[in-house]
């Protein structure tokens, strides 16, 4: 029986006697003993919120931290693992599913779940997941909104998109009117390390180099600190890393060729409590940034991302988007365990408040 149907049940009087319990497998059911939580005034009658996953081994271990575990369960929320060898139908039931993992495979699978179980909230819709594995339909969105007058300018860097033939790029990129040096980034993001692999183009004979398929994108001077604004649901957080050092004119004439760099932004270290130059550590206007979460959670129908913002060095107010991430390392991001727990329990209140709303 769908969890819901029960709520609806509920809330016309009927009484809930032991039936979730045959709702959690085995190894949850001394959960049944943690707490329950109540969704909302009027409604007395305890529930467990049953969040199902299928991450990664790694995204669990970041995501699923003791604390977030435990703090959980004393609101009643409970995580209970999806067995990928099992169809998913003949699962949980689950009020929520958190997945993030990769293939076709997987994409029909979610998608068919979500087909047939509207009851429950799938994070995110696999189609929304995929325009963000794609750089080039990922800043779309970014690119088609006009927020240039919204306590400040937020758009995206001059790009090209090259799918093959590198002998052509030179010319692409001087009809494109790029300015070197470029950032050459492989076009679709599939979670391997390869989709990662960034390097610097600084001359025209070096982009032959390149491996298309992937986008060349004109390189940000932003004083080497970037903003990571995660998103959840409505809520924002916004933190500093160290980014790359700017390219002076210096660098461009005594560089030459392809240079890799490593994942510089993705690592744990955060230049929060850096000793930074403030103008270049003053975060991005809150309204600019309430207001592209908002039309972006839209646009692309996504409630998990992040979202790479660099300010131009010398400029106050000139903001890029250089790249969306869905259900990126939250794990990083401070409080994310009570941030997400308002998240679940403010979905299935939702969720409650319609099912009232169409019962009256
Ligand atoms: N256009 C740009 N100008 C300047 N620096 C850039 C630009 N694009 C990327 N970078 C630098 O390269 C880093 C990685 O770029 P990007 O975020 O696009 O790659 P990614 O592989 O999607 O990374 P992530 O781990 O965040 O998913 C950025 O954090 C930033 O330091
Ligand atoms: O590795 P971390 O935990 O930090 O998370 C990173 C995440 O990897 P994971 O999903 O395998 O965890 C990446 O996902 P893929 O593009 O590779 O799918 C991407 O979203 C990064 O932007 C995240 O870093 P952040 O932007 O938060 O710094
Ligand atoms: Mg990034
Ligand atoms: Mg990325």
């Amino acid at each position: 029986m769908p969890r819901y149907s029960i709520l609806a049940g509920i809330a016309k009087g009927m009484r809930l006697t032991g039936e979730i319990s045959s709702y959690l497998n085995e190894e949850n059911e001394n959960e049944m003993n943690s707490p329950s939580y109540s969704i909302g005034p009027g409604f007395p009658h305890p529930q467990k919120l049953v969040v199902g996953y299928a991450l990664t081994s790694k995204k669990t271990k970041s995501f699923l931290q003791p604390k977030l575990q435990g703090l959980a369960r004393n609101k009643g929320i409970i995580f209970v693992a999806i067995d990928q060898s099992r169809p998913l139908s003949d699962q949980g039931p689950f009020d929520i599913v958190l997945h993030k993992l990769s293939g076709k495979e997987w994409r029909h699978i979610i998608e068919d779940y979500r087909l047939k179980h509207p009851e429950v909230t799938v994070l995110d819709p696999p189609d929304a997941i995929q325009h963000v594995h794609n750089r080039q339909s990922m800043l779309q969105d970014v690119a088609d909104l006009n927020l240039s007058d919204c306590y400040g300018k937020i758009g995206v860097p001059r790009q090209l998109v090259v799918k093959k033939d590198p002998s052509s790029i030179p010319d692409a990129v001087g009809k494109a009117g790029l300015m070197l040096p470029l950032v050459a980034k492989p076009l679709v993001v599939d979670g391997t390390a390869k989709s990662h692999q960034l390097s610097i183009a600084y001359d025209q004979l070096s982009l032959l180099k390149l491996e298309p398929p992937l986008v060349l994108q004109e390189f940000i001077n932003h004083g080497g600190v970037i903003f990571k604004v995660y998103i959840v649901g409505e809520a924002i957080k916004v933190v500093r890393r160290f980014s790359l050092p700017d390219i002076g004119e210096h660098e461009h004439l005594c560089n030459d060729g392809v240079y890799r760099f490593p994942r510089v932004s993705c690592a744990a270290a955060s230049a929060d409590e850096a000793d930074l130059d403030p103008s270049v550590a003053e975060l991005p206007p809150r309204p600019l940034l309430e207001r592209l979460a908002r039309e972006l959670r839209r646009r692309l129908g996504l409630r998990l991302f992040n979202i790479d913002i660099l300010r131009e060095h010398g400029t106050k107010d000139r903001f890029y988007v250089i790249d969306i991430n869905y259900f990126p390392g939250y794990g990083k991001m401070p409080e994310y365990e009570h941030i997400f727990i308002d998240f679940f329990l403010s979905l299935v209140q939702g969720k409650y408040k319609k099912r009232l709303m169409n019962n009256c």
